[in-house]
């Protein structure tokens, strides 16, 4: 099994380079993991608790389920993947069983912060967008999709988002073997991958 990383801050791009990057592949062959799957359950705590989470420090994110399921993946064994919601701030309490795959693409903000994640990754690509760029893409996105108005995206950007991008996530660049400029589309980077990935298959 191919496990392929693909890390990059809020917005720059990631999901739509994993769509990319899917789009004509054989189909049933390459699988996704999302990081958003895995932030912690906090059934716990009230929604008004939920909200001021701090979604852009590594310690949101229950890292050791992640790892395990790769490593399962690895062995041949179906997971039970989590199912995220932006809305309620907490897992759904529902799942999407997924297989083991020849190609597994893990992408997250912070999956190259964690070091067993690191070792499992075969190829570790940094997906690169402009700050500017990616706020207002975050801002059109949770707006439209996550049911989010500007003040909250705004204020989250200034009180966690921005200052955890710098200190967690930028530093990451340096774990990367590929980093991919999408401050535009960039159809040639995703044809290497796809490349990288068809020779694998
Ligand atoms: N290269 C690009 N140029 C313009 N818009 C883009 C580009 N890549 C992604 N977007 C848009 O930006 C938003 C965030 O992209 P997304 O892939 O969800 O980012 P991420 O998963 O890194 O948070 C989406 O609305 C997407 O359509
Ligand atoms: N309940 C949550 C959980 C996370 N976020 C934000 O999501 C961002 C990561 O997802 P991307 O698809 O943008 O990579 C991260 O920056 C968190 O702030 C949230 O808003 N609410």
């Amino acid at each position: 099994m191919l496990i392929i990383g693909i890390a990059g801050g809020t917005g720059c791009g990631k999901t739509t380079v994993v769509n990319q990057i899917l789009n004509e592949l054989p189909e049933g062959e390459v699988g996704v993991i999302s990081q958003d799957s895995y932030y912690k359950d906090t059934t716990h705590l009230s929604y008004e608790e939920r909200v001021k989470t701090n979604f852009d420090h590594p310690r949101s994110i229950d890292f050791e389920l992640l790892a395990n399921h790769l490593k399962a993946l690895k062995n041949n064994t179906p997971i039970h993947q989590p199912v995220y919601s932006f809305v309620k701030h907490n897992r759904t309490g529902d799942t999407i069983l997924t297989h083991p795959r020849k190609v597994i693409i893990v992408e997250g903000i912070l999956i190259l912060t964690n070091p067993d994640l690191r070792a499992m990754f075969d190829i570790k690509i940094f997906v690169h967008a402009d700050t500017d760029e990616r706020l207002i893409r975050r801002l059109k996105r949770d707006i439209s999709e996550r049911g989010r108005d500007l003040d909250e995206v705004l204020v989250r950007y200034q009180t966690t988002l921005k200052p955890m991008h710098d200190q967690f996530i930028e530093p990451m660049k340096e774990y990367a073997d590929i980093i991919i400029p999408n401050n535009k589309f960039n159809t040639v980077a995703i044809d290497i991958v796809k490349t990288i990935i068809n020779e694998k298959l």
